[in-house]
Parts: C-alpha cells; sequence; structure tokens
C-alpha cells in the first residue's frame, strides 16, 4: 500500500535529495512542472491539438513556483497565458523568484492585489475573471498555495467568489481547474480546510497534480472532495524516501 505522506516527511525528503547534492531544488520544481503540464495533456488529450488560454494562480511560495514553470511550459507550446502573483515579487523564495523572471521574460505578471485589483478597463478582478473564464473556457491553473499552507485563504475572497460563481453558474463548471500538489486551502496534512469550515475556503479542483507520493489531504475530508481526479507524478525523490521518518 503506498502510504499517504505528510507535508514534513516530504519536506524531508525534499531536503535530503537536495543535501545529497544530486539534485536542486530548482531541478524538483522544474520536474514539478513539467509534471503539471504532462498530467493535464493525459487528462484532456483533445487540448494537445491546438493552443488554448490558460489562466495561472501563482501563490508567495515554491507552489507559485510550480506554477511559474507550467506557465511558460505552455506558453512553449503557443498557448495563450496569463499570469497572476498573490504576494510580493520580492519575498519569493529563490527557486521560486528564478522561474518568476524566467516567465518574466516571456510574459508578463498581474499582482492580485486583493480585492482592489481591477484590470485594465477599470472592471473588478471578478468580473474580468468571470468574463474571461465564461468566454474562453480557459484552464485554470491554482498554485496559490501547497503544502506551506498554514492560514485560511480568506484573504483571497476574489477568488473565492469565482469558486462560488462556478457553483452558481453550471455552465462555468467544465472550467477545467488543475491544483497544483493540492487544492489551494487544503491542509496537505489532514483534508481540513484550514482555518474554517467553509467550503468556499479553497479552490475545487478537476484535476490534482501531485509529486512523488500522495499526502494524507488527497485522501481525507474536504480534500476528497476537492481535489477531483488525483494525479502523482514522479519528480525522482524516490532514492531518499527513507527520510520520510520524522526526525524527533
Ligand atoms: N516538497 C517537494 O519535493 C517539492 C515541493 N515543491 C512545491 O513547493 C510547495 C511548497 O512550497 P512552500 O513555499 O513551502 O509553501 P507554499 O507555496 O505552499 O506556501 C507559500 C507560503 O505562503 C505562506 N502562507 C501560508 N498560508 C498562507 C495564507 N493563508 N495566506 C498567505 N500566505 C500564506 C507561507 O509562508 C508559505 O511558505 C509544494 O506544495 C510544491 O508545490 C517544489 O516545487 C517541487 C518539489
Ligand atoms: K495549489
Amino acid at each position: 500500500m503506498t502510504e499517504l505522506l505528510t507535508a514534513a516527511q516530504m519536506r524531508a525528503i525534499e531536503e535530503a535529495a537536495i543535501a545529497s547534492g544530486e539534485v536542486t531544488g530548482l531541478e524538483l520544481m522544474e520536474r514539478a512542472g513539467r509534471g503539471v503540464v504532462e498530467a493535464i495533456f493525459e487528462e484532456w488529450p483533445e487540448l494537445k491539438a491546438t493552443s488554448h488560454r490558460a489562466v495561472v494562480l501563482c501563490g508567495p511560495g515554491n507552489n507559485g513556483g510550480d506554477g511559474f514553470v507550467a506557465a511558460r511550459l505552455l506558453k512553449e507550446w503557443s498557448w495563450e497565458v496569463e499570469v497572476f502573483l498573490y504576494g510580493d515579487p520580492e519575498n519569493l523564495p529563490p527557486d521560486a523568484k528564478v522561474n518568476y523572471e524566467r516567465w518574466c521574460g516571456m510574459g508578463e505578471v498581474r499582482l492580485l492585489d486583493f480585492p482592489n485589483l481591477t484590470d485594465a478597463d477599470g472592471e473588478s478582478f471578478n468580473e474580468a475573471m468571470y468574463v474571461r473564464v465564461r468566454e474562453d473556457q480557459p484552464l485554470l491553473i491554482d498554485a496559490l498555495f501547497g503544502t506551506g499552507l498554514t492560514r485560511s485563504i480568506e484573504g483571497l475572497l476574489p477568488i473565492l467568489e469565482l469558486t462560488d460563481l462556478y457553483a452558481a453558474m453550471p455552465e462555468l463548471s467544465d472550467v477545467r481547474t488543475v491544483a497544483v500538489d493540492i487544492p489551494s486551502g487544503i491542509s496537505s496534512d489532514t483534508g481540513e480546510i484550514v482555518g474554517t469550515a467553509d467550503p468556499r475556503m479553497a479552490v475545487p479542483a478537476n484535476l490534482t497534480v501531485t509529486f512523488h507520493k500522495q499526502k494524507i489531504g488527497h485522501k481525507n475530508d474536504w480534500g476528497r472532495r476537492l481535489c477531483g481526479h488525483v494525479v502523482v507524478k514522479d519528480i525522482g525523490l524516490g532514492p531518499w524516501d527513507r527520510y520520510a521518518g520524522i526526525v524527533e
């Protein structure tokens, strides 16, 4: 039975791999982002035929870093990709910052300054996002938070209202939402929605692409319901599995 990992176990494996000198965090991030794009084309082969639109929501950490990698790779597939960042680019962790800068070399990043974000023609974020989601049915990639989530994402209300829109507008339900590692708002250690019992405080996904092994959060509580189809992508951490024991 493949065991379910905690965030701490995942971090221990990752840190051991990087400490061995055989792989860098940046290489792991590249493999993760590549795994997200691979899983998208495996889930929806029809998307391989022509280019499409993707909206990538990146958060302030390495989950966001995976999102910048996925954005770059989809752009290389000639997709039209719009990237939003929730957080300060200057505070991104090193690997995410490298991928933020790589993305900035090929596209712009719109800062999600909740809740006052308005887009170019002054529409509020919601309407703009709603219109874009409704018209072009893009792929929405949730790279806001992964195993580093520590408190409720209620500050992201416009996104959550977008989630409400999905609920309220069934025709939006076929908007493909892909969660990087785990749906944002869900604890990877428990599957609970962090900081609240309100299911709107999480971003539901049709497809969740996680790395190395499933986490407890994928199989429990709201995590089980909001992940959609969970795909595990190998990013080469197998040799360090023995480090999953928690160091006391
Ligand atoms: N473990 C691996 O082998 C790999 C993991 N990757 C990806 O990295 C994320 C984990 O990244 P991390 O920077 O630790 O955390 P997050 O990106 O999930 O969170 C970002 C950051 O946000 C802060 N924070 C927490 N809760 C909130 C909140 N409610 N509001 C605002 N800010 C919040 C906190 O400081 C976090 O550090 C993992 O999921 C993978 O996607 C590698 O890229 C691949 C290998
Ligand atoms: K996520």
